[in-house]
């Protein structure tokens, strides 16, 4: 897939999300949440990085006050000046500020940490396939954050609108291991049992 095509599929697959209504993002954000829930990962102390959604992106609210309730800890993406994402603790209430995307990343770092220190990476993206392919925002963020690395458990969060049949990877993409969109939590299929 060339660079020209991931741009383009980026375009048209932001402009689907941006058209859909409010009841539809809502629906979707309650049924993420409750398919969250259902996989069973939810711990106390356990570590779980989301995101601040972007207008267009699946709304990660309902989500993280799941994450919260069960006792798991909530992390936020902060750009660091390597070019690669930290993270940091977010409750809801807590000071922001806004980085350079427009994002709000937390105020306080005292508790930022690199992707290993994390139990799951919950990453917004714009297409994904049942091979874990990830198209992200086009920053490399995501991969330069998780290159080399084995944890930890890599999860797309999308709209099950988002799934295209095949991308082809560029030699630096991680995949996903799982995708959990408003239907379900899929397993990709390299990380799937036979
Ligand atoms: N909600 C959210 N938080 C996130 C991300 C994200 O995609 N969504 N990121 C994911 O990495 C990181 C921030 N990186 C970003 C990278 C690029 C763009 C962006 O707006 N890019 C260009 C498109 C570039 C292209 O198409 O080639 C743009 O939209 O104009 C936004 C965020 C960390 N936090
Ligand atoms: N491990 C890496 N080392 C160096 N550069 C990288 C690495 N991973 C990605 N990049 C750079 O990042 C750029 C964008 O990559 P890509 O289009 O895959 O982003 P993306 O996955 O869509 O974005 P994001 O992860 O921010 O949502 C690429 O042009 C590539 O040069």
């Amino acid at each position: 897939m060339s660079t020209d095509d991931r741009a383009t599929l980026r375009r048209q697959m932001r402009a689907k999300l941006r058209a859909f209504a409010p009841e539809v993002r809502m629906r979707a954000a309650a049924g993420v949440a409750r398919q969250l829930d259902q996989t069973g990962w939810l711990k106390p102390g356990l570590k779980v990085a989301g995101f601040w959604s972007l207008p267009y992106e699946l709304p990660m609210l309902i989500a993280q006050v799941g994450i919260e309730k069960a006792g798991a800890q909530y992390f936020l993406p902060i750009l660091h000046a390597d070019q690669t994402l930290r993270f940091a603790r977010f409750k809801a209430g807590d000071a922001v500020r806004v980085n350079r995307f427009g994002i709000p990343e937390p105020l306080a770092t005292e508790s930022a940490c690199t992707a290993a220190d994390l139990d799951v990476i919950l990453m917004p993206l714009t297409a994904f396939d049942r091979q874990g392919n990830r198209l992200g925002s086009g920053g490399g963020w995501y991969d330069r954050t998780l290159a080399g690395s084995t944890a930890p458990r890599r999860v797309g969060v999308a709209y099950a609108a988002q799934e295209v049949p095949a991308l082809v990877p560029a030699a630096w993409d991680v995949p996903l291991h799982h995708v959990l969109t408003e239907q379900t939590c899929l397993a990709c299929q390299p990380f799937s049992a036979p």
